[in-house]
């Protein structure tokens, strides 16, 4: 199949969705090269307003049947506006399909830029480039890294030709070089699009870091403290957190925690270790390459100081800036024999070969292929499979916080993602909340107002319909849309908290009244949730009653201390004993039970 087949194959599935990038990089059995064949179709839909005028002036459909629409913009763009023409040998069917026209095709073109007063075709292509621009302009975000530099240093450095503004509206519409500090994020600038920072020197010294405002919410909202100890990154590649939250750590204290970052992929945790190394975080921080963050044990005494967790998981990745940012397609139409030059003629039916070149340019399977934030390629063809995507993500995501949940140090997690669906976010953040490990250890969601002081003046919340109609909790989680005048990716973050010093939810497995009081039988038994009753505690010894495993459920451990066979270890009056209480030989049997150790999940 020639690159100009491949190109049409890719044209015909524009509008059934999928950004281009993914349409070409997710196709497994291309003959051209992937990048060559981009430039081609991209350059092609810029063009094809302009192109389209001059192949039905230039009647190029008309007179050769062979061609569909899609293929002639392909074949004629190159032979017009490409630098070295048509890639086919001279011999070649379709190229010379083409040069058959060349005297009507060029002064078709010529008539076209009069037509828009452009008096070189330089101007013409400076006119396409202008109209083919799609979407708001995005400023280019950078955080200025405090371990490598300071603000003032890169002022007068880096961005000494950069004009400062007020807001990142000044800057979007600056004509000038321009700067503006955000006032949500400490060190972090948003400037003028159009300067390539990564052939600067603070770049390569990991002074600056490319980074989206949106992005920076997560470590930010974590605000780790000495007080809070270590910190994880549980799913860190390539890094802008981890190395973030490397800045804030070592801004703190001389001495700073350890970050331990995990990454399940080995490839990409290869990135993340030079991000580190290059930020100047790879003193203070662990990386764990290829490591599941699933399979890391809570309560290993490694992570007993973790205070702090950090949860940016895979998404759908529906936020990013750059997908879908397709310039429209303009296709030429086909000219009914008998129409007059150029038009359509109603009247006459196309013949069999026009029906057949309409249906070619449509004949591609409709198909979406989504590409999460982190590459992974699912082909999507309908809402169904697209909601079983999400619902795939989110059982996933959801699973990995409830593991965060666990850490027996654990205060502060922060959840992430660059999806816009309600489905990886504020759903996510209800399940989490109602889950027996939440209710057990005392998780609670970190209120607006108690949030570090740039992400409560944050405008932009959760939804709150997706939240339930919580007003807390919408208010709680923190989102941003691509494409409104805060010119950020799309984005959520919430966070959550738990003060590890106070008595845990000891409900556990009792039913309670409206007053939150256990419900007793007349002996004064409670009455457990499943609908038996717990053990008359007249039966129970004088030191420990061993409950049923019955309907055991690993998030119900919670602080409660286990025997060996799962079963909670209760005292004389039924009730639990706590894991960080001293130690019981609670069969009576002279074994000891650690307090935390040994309880793994
Ligand atoms: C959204 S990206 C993280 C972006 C990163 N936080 C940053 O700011 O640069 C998600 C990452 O999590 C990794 N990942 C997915 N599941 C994981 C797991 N169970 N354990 C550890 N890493 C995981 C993916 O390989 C991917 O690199």
């Amino acid at each position: 199949m020639s690159l100009y087949h491949e190109a049409a194959a890719i044209l015909s599935a524009t509008g059934e969705g999928g950004s281009l990038k993914s349409r070409i990089y997710g196709k497994k059995d291309l003959k051209s090269p992937p990048a060559q064949l981009y430039a081609l179709v991209f350059e092609t839909c810029k063009w094809s307003f302009v192109l389209k005028e001059v192949i039905e002036a230039a009647e190029l459909l008309k007179d050769e049947r062979k061609l569909t629409p899609v293929l002639s913009l392909l074949l004629v763009h190159d032979f017009l506006v490409a630098k070295g023409g048509i890639a086919l040998p001279q011999s070649h069917g379709l190229r010379a399909s083409i040069e058959r026209h060349k005297a009507r095709l060029h002064s078709e073109f010529t008539r076209a830029r009069l037509r828009r007063k452009l008096p070189s075709v330089n101007e013409l292509r400076a006119h396409v480039e202008a109209e083919s621009r799609t979407g708001p302009v995005h400023p280019r975000w950078i955080r200025i890294n405090t371990v490598r530099t300071t603000a003032s240093d890169q002022q007068e450095t880096t961005f000494k030709d950069f004009e400062p503004v007020e807001t990142v509206q000044d800057v979007v519409k600056s004509t000038k070089k321009a700067i503006c500090f955000d006032p949500h994020i400490p060190n972090l600038v948003a400037v003028s699009p159009g300067t390539d920072f990564t052939k600067t020197e603070a770049y390569r010294s990991g002074a600056i870091i490319l980074q989206d405002k949106a992005s920076c919410f997560p470590a930010y909202l974590l605000n780790p403290s000495p007080e809070d100890g270590d910190v994880i990154d549980s799913c860190a590649a390539p890094g802008n957190k981890t190395t973030q939250l490397g800045a804030i750590v070592h801004s703190r204290s001389d001495n700073p925690a350890t970050i331990y970052a995990f990454e399940k992929d080995k490839f990409r945790a290869k990135t993340l270790e030079r991000m580190v190394r290059i930020a100047g975080s790879d003193g203070f921080t662990k990386i764990a390459q290829g490591q599941d963050f699933l399979k890391v044990k809570p309560n290993s005494p490694e992570y007993e100081n973790v205070g702090a967790l950090l949860l940016d998981p895979s998404c759908s990745g529906s936020g990013i800036v750059g997908r879908d940012e397709m310039p429209e397609l303009h296709l030429p139409e086909i000219p009914t024999p008998g129409s007059a030059k150029g038009k359509p003629n109603k009247s006459t039916k196309p013949a069999k070969e026009d029906r057949k070149r309409k249906r070619e340019d449509k004949e591609v399977k409709p198909t979406t292929i989504m590409v999460d934030d982190d590459g992974k390629e699912t082909e999507i063809s309908s809402e169904k499979e697209l909601q079983a995507r999400i619902d795939a993500l989110s059982g996933f995501q959801l699973t990995l916080l409830l593991h965060a949940m666990k850490f027996p140090a654990a205060r502060k997690i922060t959840y992430s993602t660059c999806s816009l669906y309600a489905g990886e976010n504020e759903h996510v953040v209800l399940k989490a909340l109602e889950s027996e490990v939440a209710r057990t250890r005392g998780w609670k969601i970190l209120k607006r107002q108690d949030q570090v002081r740039g992400m409560r003046d944050w405008p932009v919340r959760g939804d709150l319909a997706a939240a339930g109609g919580d007003q807390e909790v919408a208010e709680a989680c923190i989102r941003a849309y691509k494409g409104d005048e805060h010119c950020v990716m799309g984005f959520f973050v919430a966070g959550f908290v738990r003060d590890p010093t106070a008595t845990p939810d000891e409900e556990g497995p009792y039913v309670r009244d409206e007053e939150g009081r256990i419900v007793r039988d007349a002996m004064g038994i409670p009455t457990l949730k499943t609908g038996g009753k717990a053990v008359d505690p007249s039966q129970m010894s004088r030191q420990a009653v061993i409950e049923s495993p019955e309907g055991h459920n690993d998030d119900e451990d919670g602080p409660y201390l286990r025997d060996k066979n799962g079963r909670i270890i209760r005292d004389a009056n039924g009730m639990p004993t706590l894991k960080m209480s001293d130690k019981v030989d609670a069969a009576g049997d002279g074994d000891d039970v650690d307090s935390w150790d040994g309880f793994d999940d």
